[in-house]
């Protein structure tokens, strides 16, 4: 069932009164990856929650799909800063989203250990998942995702406590996953990882969506003064935490 084109129309996600997300509209076709930027506070994070399903906004609508389904089944998977290991080893880690699925212990077996080898952990896949480094972990939130194929891969900041050369790794697998058909939506707060990785960006502020502009216009001509200002790592704090 086609997910995309995915239609956000006026949500808004007002925990306490607080308008985290003040009226998002925002649309996404099936291809490609996007980069959601904007200052500390912006409501990125809960943006991805609500789309991934794991906050029930207060308001608006997200329809996914010619049909306008209400809330796809399956095909969303969303990794986070600090991925979620079981105590168990790296190649079980990895076949878990598989279990959901139906698929028999011997082929979620062969699949875990074919994917592992793409990223780059093969060697480590009986070892505990929990003794991982920080960006093999992050590899391994990247496998375990990839593996069940989405059709939508919510990523939220994955690379931003990693060095220079774990995150290009990381980098990598991401733009793999992307051409093996998986739409990406991703948080990002390094500006060169946005011109490395992105064909569009979505600029937020005080919970609105201010700009979405592909990726190269974005940093040539930004719309608003909101935009230039965070390019320039110049925008002022009111505007950073209250909006406009
Ligand atoms: N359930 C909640 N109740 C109240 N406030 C919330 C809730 N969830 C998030 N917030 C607040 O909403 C704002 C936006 O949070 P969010 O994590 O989406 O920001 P962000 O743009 O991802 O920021 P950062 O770049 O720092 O990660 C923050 O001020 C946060 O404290």
């Amino acid at each position: 069932m086609a997910i995309f084109p995915l239609r956000i129309r006026d949500l808004r996600y007002q925990p306490n009164g607080r308008e985290v997300l003040a009226g998002i509209d925002l649309d996404l076709g099936d291809e490609g990856i996007t980069l959601v930027l904007g200052p500390n506070g912006a409501g990125k994070s809960v943006l991805l929650r609500t789309i991934c399903g794991l906050i029930e906004p207060d308001a608006g609508s997200m329809t996914w799909g010619d049909e306008g389904i209400r809330r796809p089944e399956q095909g969303v998977m969303m990794v986070f800063q600090r991925p979620m290991m079981l105590r168990a080893s790296v190649r079980h880690n990895v076949a878990l989203g598989l279990k959901p699925l139906g698929v028999s212990a011997a082929e979620r077996r062969r699949r875990a250990l074919a994917m592992l080898e793409r990223v780059g952990l093969a060697d480590r896949a009986e070892d505990s998942a929990r003794q991982l480094s920080g960006g093999e972990q992050q590899r391994l939130a990247l496998a375990r995702a990839w593996l069940t194929k989405p059709r939508l891969l919510l990523l939220d900041e994955p690379t931003a406590s990693l060095d220079p050369s774990a995150s290009g790794e990381v980098e990598r697998i991401i733009r793999e996953i992307r051409t093996d058909g998986t739409r990406i939506l991703m948080v990002t707060h390094n500006l060169g990882q946005a011109t490395r990785l992105g064909d569009d960006i979505v600029f937020m502020s005080g919970g609105r969506v201010r700009e979405h502009t592909p990726v190269q216009r974005f940093f040539a001509r930004p719309q608003s003064d909101e935009a230039r200002l965070f390019i320039q790592g110049e925008l002022p704090w009111r505007m950073r935490f209250h909006g406009a």
